[in-house]
């Protein structure tokens, strides 16, 4: 995991021209490139419909990075080497003879290839049947595809299957982005490196775990994928179950990739189904309609571009999460997450349970549970709610709530944050599988989101209406006060 070395390897990008591909892939890329982590020789072919020449698609790449990887970062003289790397092939990925032009693209190259498939779910197993027939990939090609693996259990399941048929588990990299985000992965530093809190991770000492991922945007011109996802399959089965299961896992015997998965595994196994008579108490479902976020107006989710009026789909989840194991028993995980909220904003809040025995004012026992809280993202960095004395000889033991404060940005001044594309792309270039999900795991969150989504296609409610610019609907507060808490607030 310490090897830093580039190594060579040829990249097949499908979907080149679509928006993942040039907004998130191409920069991350292109960032490699400035960071010298691109091999000498490693090359790029970028795969895509449209019949257009090499040189128009490079120049159009030039364009849109330019466009995303922004001025204080680009430079010509990276970029032009970068494209110098890029070719392109138009295909029909269904197009099973075209391949033969891929295949003599890449030659007898022994080096690794990876083919990254950012593309609808529906074309892996083709474009993998295709490549193998195509004699395109041997047992060392990686394969990365992108979430959402499916629409459900069932269908998750026919895509694995079809690329089980071509390719091994051990090929596979499913991209969850949030696993690449630099303060995710600090997770995993803050509970195994720190035995100050491994010793405290448990319910004995924790009361609740809040998880937040609040996003000001909407739905970014997305409609015709996002109204037949909803937030709880565009989110919740995939980044938030991850953090959950990052915060929730048991230590792993080592940093390899199976025995970090299995621990997550083991977390998805646990979770507290959902019965029809909890959905009231244990799930929020809200949809945005017309406010205003930072002054500005913006529109409700059926008035966004595309929209059908009459949707059902929900753009705010809330639910708490209830983990039967030992560890956690009786320690419930409160996650939220939607659209046109407040803020971008994605925190975890670990709450401590209070000391055993309180001896200070009666008036301030409230302030009497440590909390620890990572923020993900924006300000990235984590703040241990300490209690300290008030100083003065007039303040007697008065208490005030005070942070231990870690920013990363002041911590680690001199280097920038890697965007998650970076690090995934970097890892599998290593061939290290630690930071994607296997096959199991989206199984089994699978699972559990279905029953959910089984519950409320049965009761048949339309979500909560909420403001743009809000937290949410009321229920989502009323999920938590119930148990005699609040969302985190930062005071
Ligand atoms: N965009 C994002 O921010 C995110 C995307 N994802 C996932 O990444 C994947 C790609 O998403 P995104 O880039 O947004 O989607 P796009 O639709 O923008 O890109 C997909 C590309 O695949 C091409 N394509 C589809 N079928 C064929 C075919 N038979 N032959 C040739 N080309 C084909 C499309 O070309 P054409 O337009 O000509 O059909 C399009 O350019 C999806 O699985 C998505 O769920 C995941 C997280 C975030
Ligand atoms: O996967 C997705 O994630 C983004 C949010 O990612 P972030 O890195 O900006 O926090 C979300 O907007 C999108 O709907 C979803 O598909």
């Amino acid at each position: 995991m310490s090897d830093n070395h580039p190594t060579r390897c040829d990249l097949m990008l499908f979907g080149a021209l679509g928006d993942l591909a040039q907004r998130k892939l191409f920069p991350a890329l292109y960032q490699l490139e400035r960071a010298n982590l691109l091999a000498p020789g490693s090359r790029i072919l970028a795969v895509a419909r449209p019949a257009q020449e090499p040189d128009a698609v490079r120049r159009q790449l030039q364009e849109s990075l330019r466009r995303h990887v922004g001025p204080a970062e680009f430079d010509a003289a990276v970029a032009d080497a970068f494209l110098a790397r890029v070719a392109y092939q138009s295909l029909d990925f269904r197009d099973a003879e075209g391949y033969a032009s891929l295949r003599e693209w890449r030659g007898d190259e022994s080096h690794p290839l990876i083919v990254y498939m950012a593309t609808p779910p529906s074309m892996y197993g083709v474009i993998g049947r295709h490549l193998k027939q195509a004699g395109c990939c041997d047992p060392h090609t990686r394969v990365v595809v992108e979430k959402p693996i499916g629409h459900d259990l069932a269908s998750s399941r026919a895509i694995n299957d079809a690329l089980g048929e071509v390719f091994d588990e051990s090929q596979l990299f499913r991209i969850d982005h949030y696993l690449g985000k630099e303060t995710v992965q600090n997770l995993i530093a803050l509970r195994f490196a720190n035995n100050l809190f491994a010793s405290q991770w448990n319910q004995d000492h924790i009361s609740h775990v809040e998880i937040t991922v609040a996003e000001s945007v909407g739905i970014e011109g997305r409609w015709g994928y996002f109204d037949q996802a909803g937030q709880i399959r565009d989110m919740v089965q995939n980044h938030l179950l991850q953090l959950l299961c990052l915060i929730a896992m048991d230590p792993p015997a080592d940093l390899s990739a199976d025995s970090l998965r299995d621990e997550k595994v083991k977390v998805l196994k646990a979770l507290k189904p959902i019965t029809p008579d909890r959905m009231e108490s244990h799930v929020v479902r809200g949809q945005y309609t017309a406010g205003t976020i930072q002054g500005r107006p913006v529109p409700g989710y059926l008035e966004e571009e595309g929209a059908n009026r009459g949707s059902g789909t929900e753009t705010f989840v809330a639910l708490k999460v209830e983990i039967d194991n030992w560890r956690w028993s009786g320690v419930p995980f409160y996650i939220r997450t939607g659209k046109r909220l407040p803020e971008k904003l994605s925190q975890i809040i670990i709450h401590f349970k209070p000391a055993p025995h309180y001896i200070f004012d009666p008036d301030q026992r409230h302030l009497a549970n440590n909390k620890l809280v990572i923020r993900l993202q924006p300000d990235e960095g984590m703040s241990l709610k300490i209690l300290v004395k008030e100083q003065g000889l007039d303040k007697g033991m008065r208490l005030r709530p005070r942070p231990l404060e870690l920013t990363f940005s002041e911590t680690f001044e001199a280097e920038r944050i890697p965007d998650a594309y970076e690090r995934l792309l970097w890892e599998v270039m290593k061939g290290n599988q630690y930071l994607f999900v296997r096959r199991d795991e989206v199984e089994y969150a699978w699972r559990w989101i279905d029953q959910v989504i089984r519950h409320w296609r049965d009761a048949g409610e339309p979500p909560k209406r909420y403001p743009a610019g809000s937290w949410g609907p009321v229920a989502s507060i009323a999920l938590i006060t119930r148990d005699g808490r609040s969302w985190y607030e930062d005071a």
